[in-house]
């Protein structure tokens, strides 16, 4: 690239490794680079589990040992309107919402990108590990060719107009030559730990987080069969599946032939009776669930795809697995699964895929027991 026609890419540095290896790769591919370190959400009291002031400190010295400007910006009012504020709906509401989702469709896709073309960028670029491609005039989101490392499923709520601002650096490398890298530049931060769960949450112990903003009422956990065997303390604080803090350790538990017992598991939260069912057992019928509805449909290419085999994913981190889409309008639609499903959970985004390629999802609205 002549430095005439240098383009000019934003890049949201983190103070993690991944963007910082990713704002490396631009300026050696020729872009003119700024990085933007967002922050988006106010220190509170609880500053001990807030890393945002150390974020910003490895972003500006990696900023400084690449050769690159970087600015903060603060994102704090819109993060808390547009994720937050749905977060808390969701929960109030007996949801389990992934907050990481809205944050992409809404801040670093939507804020951001905003705010990066009134600094004249051309292009946007983060380190999540996707890529996208384009195919004539539509822009695909793709897997990052690292499958154990791969982010679309946070990124299908894009659209084309997103998608054909947006690089993404790290699609096609693994994560290891990325920490290698890191280490060959002798960036401060090459040994940083990822960071992991829901950003604002980070380290801080959750249900009490949760206990400051949401009402809660206790009633009744229920077996299957209608028995009452405990109270529960609200219905936004258990998510299905769930088998630790359900409190029935010293309850009776039926045993196996050798005399041990299984687990307990959270399995329907009926939100009209304040009802939470538990079960017994990992593979327990009421877990397993063979069809999903899903609605704020999101699709990559703007429309729904026909009806038709694809595979799926209803949360991060499971293999896809085989399923049939049906569409019902533009926003709604149902998944069939080929096998059962475990602990299908209603507020966690139902993500479709056609190969590699991401077709975009929705939030899963209820699903039917397999039995
Ligand atoms: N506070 C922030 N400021 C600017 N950009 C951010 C910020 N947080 C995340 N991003 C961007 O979003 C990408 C994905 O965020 P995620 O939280 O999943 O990071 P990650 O995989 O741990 O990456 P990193 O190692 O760069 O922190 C980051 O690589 C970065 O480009």
């Amino acid at each position: 690239m002549s430095k005439m026609s240098k383009k000019k890419v934003v890049i949201g540095m983190s103070g993690g490794v991944d963007s910082s290896v990713a704002a490396w790769m631009l300026k050696e591919q020729g872009y003119e680079v700024v990085g933007l370190f967002m922050k988006n959400w106010e220190d509170d009291d609880d500053s001990e589990y807030c890393s945002t002031r150390q974020d910003w400190i490895d972003a500006a010295s990696v900023a400084d040992v690449i050769g690159v400007d970087i600015e903060a910006v603060n994102f704090a009012a819109e993060y808390k309107d547009r994720v937050f504020a749905d977060f808390l709906r969701e929960y109030q509401a007996g949801r389990t919402p992934n907050p990481d989702v809205l944050c992409n469709a809404e801040i670093k896709f939507k804020a951001f990108l905003d705010h990066a073309m009134h600094l004249g960028a051309d292009l946007i670029a983060t380190g999540h590990y996707a890529r996208v491609r384009q195919n004539g005039t539509q822009f695909e989101l793709l897997k990052a060719l690292d499958h154990t490392k791969d982010q679309s499923y946070f990124l299908h709520r894009l659209n084309q107009a997103q998608l054909s601002k947006t690089l993404f650096p790290l699609g096609e490398i693994p994560k290891t030559e990325v920490r290698k890298i890191a280490e060959k530049l002798g960036l401060p931060n090459a040994a940083k730990k990822d960071s992991t769960g829901i950003c604002f949450i980070g380290e801080r112990p959750f249900r009490e987080f949760l206990n400051r903003y949401l009402s809660y009422k206790p009633g009744p956990m229920k077996t299957p069969d209608g028995k009452v065997v405990g109270e529960h303390v609200g219905l936004s604080f258990y998510t299905l599946g769930q088998r630790k803090g359900i409190g029935v350790g010293g309850m009776k538990a039926y045993k196996n032939e050798d005399g041990s017992s299984d687990a307990w598991y959270v399995a329907r939260k009926d939100i009209a009776n304040n009802t939470l069912y538990i079960v017994q057992g990992h593979d327990h019928p009421w877990l397993l669930s063979s069809t999903l509805r899903a609605d704020q449909a999101s699709w990559i290419a703007g429309t729904p795809p026909a009806p038709r085999a694809l595979s799926a994913k209803t949360r991060y981190r499971q293999a896809d697995v085989a399923c049939t889409v049906t569409p019902d309008g533009e926003a709604n639609f149902s998944l069939q699964f080929e096998q059962a499903q475990w602990a299908v959970t209603p507020g966690q985004s139902a993500v479709l895929y056609d190969g590699d390629v991401c077709l975009g999802g929705g939030i899963i609205a209820g699903s039917d027991f397999s039995a």
